[in-house]
């Protein structure tokens, strides 16, 4: 881990500790989105560290595989190995998955798990891949026009690209939230997003659907 990529990390954490204490002193209980995939580690690392009320936080996946919790590729195994550790195991995390064999069979039950969260979220944190997909709003998906359009929480999709069949927060849903932040490294992602700001084809690269949030970037070499 770069030095910069965990200087990048704590700033992101005390970003979001600073949010979440503020929401926190107007209301009961706050909701924290996170993404998965590899860059979150560290941030969730030192998010885990911040002295917070962790009882009063739910915490939430973005998007998720729909594969078992203990699959190396399940983002709900990240969270609970990365974030969930410590005073923060007090949080309330909803997972996204079921015992469903598949995430159209499941995603109603997840979608009735979620609608008890405390909606609008505080703070929803992005991240972004290399063919400009965010949460599992990705190019080649046959569901990202309905993942784009639907007032629906939830949308399993299933992406030629991609090994295993998803479920994701709607587009309409994430953008809900009070705050958008987007962590991303490496020069590569750091050309994509520049891609992104110079076009508005939301199907081409799907993180332009949230670049008007507002934005903000968490970006390190
Ligand atoms: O598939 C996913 O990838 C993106 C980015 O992951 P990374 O490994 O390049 O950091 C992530 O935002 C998303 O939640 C995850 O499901």
């Amino acid at each position: 881990m770069s030095e910069l990529r965990q200087a990048l990390a704590e700033q992101l954490a005390e970003a979001v500790f600073q949010a979440l204490t503020d929401d926190l002193a107007r209301q009961e209980r706050v909701l924290l989105v996170v993404s998965g995939g590899s860059t979150p580690v560290p941030f969730f690392k030192a998010l885990a560290a911040k002295h917070l009320p962790w009882k009063q936080v739910d915490i939430t996946l973005a998007d998720e595989r729909w594969v078992d919790e203990q699959s190396r590729d399940s983002n709900a195994k990240l969270v609970r190995e990365n974030l969930l550790q410590g005073a923060a195991a007090d949080a309330n995390f909803v997972p996204l998955t079921t015992g469903d064999l598949t995430p159209e069979e499941g995603v109603e039950e997840v979608a009735k798990r979620a609608a008890s969260l405390p909606w609008p979220a505080s703070v929803v944190i992005l991240g972004m891949g290399g063919d400009g997909h965010t949460a599992s709003l990705f190019p080649d998906s046959p569901e990202l026009t309905l993942a784009l359009a639907t007032d629906e929480l939830l949308v399993a999709v299933r992406t030629p690209s991609q090994p295993q069949p998803r479920i994701t927060f709607s587009a309409d849903r994430l953008h809900q939230a009070k705050r958008h932040i987007l962590h991303i490294t490496g020069d590569e992602k750091r050309t994509v997003l520049a891609n992104a700001m110079s076009g508005d084809d939301v199907r081409q690269l799907p993180i332009r659907a949230f670049l008007s949030c507002p934005l903000a970037i968490y970006w390190a070499p």
